[in-house]
C-alpha cells in the first residue's frame, strides 16, 4: 500500500528480497503495479478508527471495496487486469488487504492458491493485524508469500486499550488491556516468525495524535530488533470512535517520519489504498471500464 524513498539502514540492506520491485517495499512505484483482491470481509479485532464498506465506489481509503469477491471471481478480475494493455504489463504484486483481515478469512488462502497456479510469476503479499500470523505463517510460507505488512498501533496494553475496541481469539472476545496485550504478543511473535520465514516485513502504524503518538518511535525500535525491514506511519483518517479528531497534517507526518527514519526505513508513498485498488499507486485502473457484464450487476453478501 505504499512505497519508499528508500534510504536504507543496515538491517534492510542485506535482505535477499529487498530488490524485489514491490512498489510498497521500496520498488519503483511509478513502474511496478499491484492489485488488491478484496476477498477478505471479516475481521477478528475492532480498531476504533476502522469503518469498512463493501459496496462503495467513491471513497478512496483502506477498508472499502465496490464488492467482495469470491476466490474464483478474484482470479477472473486478475485475468481481466492482466489483459489491460498498461496494467497487465506493469503488474508485479497481488496483495490481499481486506476489506477486513486477510488471515481471518479462509478465502485468502484459496485465492493465493489460485493466483500461484495461474500467475506464478507474480509476487504475493498481504496486510494483517497480526493476530493469526504466528499460527498461519507456515501456510503462507508454503504458498510462497513474499511480503507481509503487520499493522501495530500500540506498544503497551494501556494504549492498545484506547485504540482497539475488542479482539477475538480462540473463540473468545477480550476487551480493554487484556485484549490489547494478547494482540500485541501475537503481533510480535508474528513479525519474528515472518522474518524467520524469510519474508519481507513492513510495519504499518496509524498515527493518532494524543492517543498513541508517543509510542511511534519506541515501536520502530522494537520491530527493528525483530528484523522488520520497513515502517509505514499512516495519518489517522478520522472515523469511528476517532471521528472528531483532527487528521495529522503533512508537516507533522513529515516530522515524525523523519525522526523514525533514523531507526527504520520509512515508506513515504503510501496511498492508503482501497481494498480493491489495481494498477500503479496513484494511477489506479478504472475497473468499471474492464468489467464483464456479470461483475457489473452482481454484489456479494458479506459476512463482515
Ligand atoms: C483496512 S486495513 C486491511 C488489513 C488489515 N486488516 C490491517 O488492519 O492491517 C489496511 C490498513 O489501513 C489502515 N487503516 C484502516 N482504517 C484507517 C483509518 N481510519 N485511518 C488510517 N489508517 C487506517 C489499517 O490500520 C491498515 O494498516
Ligand atoms: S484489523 Fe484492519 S480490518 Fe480489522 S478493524 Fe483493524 S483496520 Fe479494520
Amino acid at each position: 500500500m505504499s512505497a519508499s524513498s528508500c534510504s536504507r539502514s543496515s538491517n534492510q540492506a542485506g535482505h535477499p528480497n529487498n530488490q524485489s520491485g514491490h512498489p510498497c517495499f521500496g520498488g519503483d512505484h511509478q513502474k511496478a503495479g499491484r492489485i488488491h483482491l478484496p476477498v477478505a470481509p471479516g475481521c477478528n479485532i475492532k480498531c476504533g478508527f476502522c469503518e469498512r464498506k463493501f459496496d462503495c465506489a467513491n471513497e478512496n481509503r483502506p477498508g472499502v471495496t465496490s464488492r467482495v469477491l469470491s476466490p474464483t471471481e478474484a482470479l477472473d478480475r486478475l485475468r481481466l487486469v492482466m489483459s489491460h494493455p498498461v496494467g497487465g504489463k506493469n503488474m508485479r504484486v497481488v496483495g490481499i488487504a481486506g476489506p477486513g483481515d486477510p488471515l481471518a478469512n479462509e478465502n485468502t488462502f484459496e485465492t493465493f492458491r489460485l493466483v500461484k497456479k495461474h500467475f506464478p510469476h507474480l509476487m504475493l503479499c498481504l496486510s494483517t493485524n497480526g493476530m493469526l500470523l504466528p499460527e498461519r505463517i507456515d501456510e503462507l510460507k508454503e504458498l510462497g508469500v513474499h511480503s507481509v505488512t503487520v499493522t501495530i498501533n500500540a506498544l503497551t496494553p494501556e494504549v492498545g486499550a484506547k485504540v482497539y475496541e475488542w479482539v477475538r481469539a480462540d473463540g473468545q472476545r477480550y476487551n480493554g488491556e487484556a485484549g490489547a496485550k494478547l494482540l500485541l504478543a501475537r503481533q510480535m511473535a508474528g513479525v519474528e516468525a515472518a522474518v524467520a520465514a524469510d519474508m519481507l516485513v513492513k510495519i504499518n502504524t496509524v498515527y493518532i495524535p494524543g492517543i498513541n503518538d508517543h509510542e511511534t518511535l519506541p515501536l520502530a525500535v522494537a520491530v527493528r530488533k525483530l528484523g522488520a525491514s520497513m515502517m509505514n506511519i499512516l495519518p489517522l483518517i478520522p472515523q469511528g470512535i476517532f471521528h472528531d479528531r483532527e487528521r495529522p497534517t503533512d508537516l507533522v507526518m513529515d516530522l515524525v517520519r523523519n525522526q523514525a527514519e533514523s531507526i527504520l526505513t520509512q515508506a513515504r508513498h503510501c496511498g492508503q489504498c482501497r481494498a480493491d485498488a489495481a494498477g500503479l499507486i496513484g494511477e489506479d485502473i478504472d475497473l468499471c471500464s474492464l468489467k464483464k457484464p456479470s461483475e457489473v450487476s452482481g454484489r456479494l453478501t458479506c459476512t463482515g
